[in-house]
């Protein structure tokens, strides 16, 4: 009777039925991981008022969606012109939405968009189409690209002549679903031949007898593909040669973690209830799920994903989705109440709104993408947060900062995004080896101008969503050897996760189930 009395009472915490209908935010889709929706009174967070005047601030403005500028990594084809996509022109005719005909052809045309060096996410945000087909849209890609590298080695061995993008990208997707994912092979075939009769009516014949010669020599395919590293692991060459350079042991198993799918990990709003009470709560939902306490103790994780809409009390803010390795930061912050705390990169304001869940802090939060920096809004306005955003450069501080010091400063850096690849395998393929010397420079730069942001006494954790040690342990023993007012802090809560020093590698067993993230903690000894 107390439990139910307890479940009910929680339940009503979490429940939506004296609020307003959800409205979508223009800048969600449900495949965000970080999105939720917009909904208008959760709590009221008591906030130190900006004193700041008002100039020496660029205003914040909300815009309609708009995608975002066109990649800058376009290859060429091989007359060197290679005609870049228009996303929002991006239509398939002919073709009823529900149809596998349709979503395959239109899967090919966010494959091909990758190809082009956009993210899939955008891709699939930025392009019209039926709205009962995109959730299979987005699974197809997703395998696509988890088994791009197989599905590329098939197609040069198989076929003499290159086929133009669109139809590589159609071989790639249906390849995937005929190889990998059980898909009825007859009616996987007849789909691909009609998505290619509708769009590239000439090559309908090639697409047929890709397929059933894969099925023909299936077995000798595949063990084709194991004499190439590329082909086996679904990795760039350089990439592959990095991880086995650096992690002699545990290549293979990391590696294997970024192409397993990823579980649906919440983060509850500390505010409303905790990790416990709300396995409890949705339990009348019959969803089952675990806590991560290694990690947060906000962390839960659901056996089986759903979609994010049914997720309960996701709608009003009282659970958020969010990697159980980026729920660490709001912990090694080491924040309490009534700090002045920084978060410099901050969009989409997964780790903002995490700190703002848990303690009353003031907290300045810059984002130099302003589409990005929306998103932010969005989430704070959703859970009733607070926080005064910048839209900048957090390296033009003496345009945005009052002089007024940091007791904390949390410095998510921009990176490669290698350690979050199982949430998004387009990643792989969009970086090149020679970004990470561009990004360890625009880390390094941060670092140097947020240390001047903080008190002396005061605390800046570093961090990125990256495997590599060029964006994490490197960059900060650079900084530390040159930097005499900075000591490292000892981070006990990671001692038993670490990799090395602050390295989170990503894992997949029931008790830890993660991304890869690097946390380096420093303290400011003296001005
Ligand atoms: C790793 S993401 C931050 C994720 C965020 N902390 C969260 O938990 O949701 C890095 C962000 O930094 C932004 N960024 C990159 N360089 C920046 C700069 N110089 N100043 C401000 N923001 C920057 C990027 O646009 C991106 O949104």
């Amino acid at each position: 009777m107390q439990h139910l009395k307890q479940t009910k009472h929680l339940r009503d915490r979490y429940s939506t039925d004296q609020d307003p209908p959800p409205k979508f935010s223009p800048l969600y889709h449900p495949t965000d991981l970080f999105g939720i929706l917009r909904f208008d009174h959760f709590k009221t967070h008591t906030m130190t008022q900006d004193t700041r005047p008002p100039k020496a601030r660029p205003s914040f403005k909300r815009k309609p969606y708009k995608p975002q500028s066109a990649p800058q990594h376009i290859k060429a084809s091989s007359d060197g012109h290679e005609e870049r996509m228009h996303l929002e022109d991006v239509r398939v005719y002919n073709l009823a939405g529900t149809t596998l005909a349709y979503q395959l052809a239109m899967a090919a045309h966010i494959v091909m968009a990758v190809k082009q060096g956009y993210s899939m996410q955008h891709a699939l945000t930025a392009i019209d189409m039926a709205e009962g087909a995109r959730a299979n849209v987005q699974r197809l890609c997703f395998d696509a690209m988890r088994h791009w590298g197989t599905t590329q080695f098939w197609i040069d061995r198989a076929v003499s002549n290159p086929p133009g993008p669109w139809l590589q990208a159609l071989m790639a997707v249906s390849l995937t679903q005929l190889a990998f994912e059980h898909e009825s092979e007859f009616v996987l075939v007849d789909q691909a031949v009609e998505a290619a009769t509708n769009m590239k009516p000439h090559a309908k014949g090639l697409v047929n007898a890709i397929l059933r010669r894969f099925l023909r020599e299936r077995e000798q395919w595949q063990a084709d593909a194991l004499t190439d590293e590329v082909a086996t692991w679904n990795y760039p060459r350089w990439w592959i040669n990095a991880v086995k350079q650096h992690y002699p042991d545990d290549w293979q198993r990391i590696l294997t973690v970024g192409n397993s799918h990823p579980p649906m990990t919440l983060r509850v709003n500390a505010s409303r209830g905790t990790a416990i009470e709300y396995i409890d709560y949705i339990k009348e939902d019959e969803l089952v799920a675990h806590t991560m306490p290694a990690l947060s103790a906000d962390t839960v994780i659901l056996d089986k994903p759903c979609n994010v809409m049914d997720l309960p009390a996701f709608a009003d803010g009282g659970v958020s989705v969010q990697d159980a390795g980026a729920q660490l930061a709001a912990d090694l912050l080491d924040v309490t109440n009534g700090m002045r705390v920084l978060d410099a990169c901050a969009a989409p304001g997964g780790k903002t709104c995490h700190i703002l869940e848990r303690y009353d802090v003031d907290l300045t939060a810059i984002e130099k993408d302003e589409q990005r920096a929306a998103r932010i809004e969005d989430n704070l306005q959703r859970l009733n947060l607070q926080a005064n955003i910048i839209v900048t450069d957090a390296n033009n501080a003496h345009q945005w900062w009052d002089r007024v010091a940091f007791d904390r400063v949390l410095l998510d850096a921009p990176c490669s995004a290698s350690g979050i690849v199982r949430r998004h395998p387009d990643i792989r393929w969009l970086r090149e080896a020679n970004d990470l010397d561009g990004l360890a420079r625009q880390q390094a730069q941060l670092l140097r101008t947020m240390w001047k942001t903080v008190a002396v006494g005061g605390r800046l954790l570093y961090c990125t969503c990256s495997i590599f040690p060029e964006e994490g342990e490197q960059v900060i023993q650079a900084f530390l050897s040159h930097t005499a007012n900075a000591q490292r802090i000892e981070l006990p809560q990671m001692t038993a996760l670490m990799h090395g020093t602050g390295q989170l590698l990503p894992t997949a067993t029931d008790t830890l189930n993660h991304d890869g993230f690097y946390y380096a903690a420093l303290t400011k000894t003296a001005d």
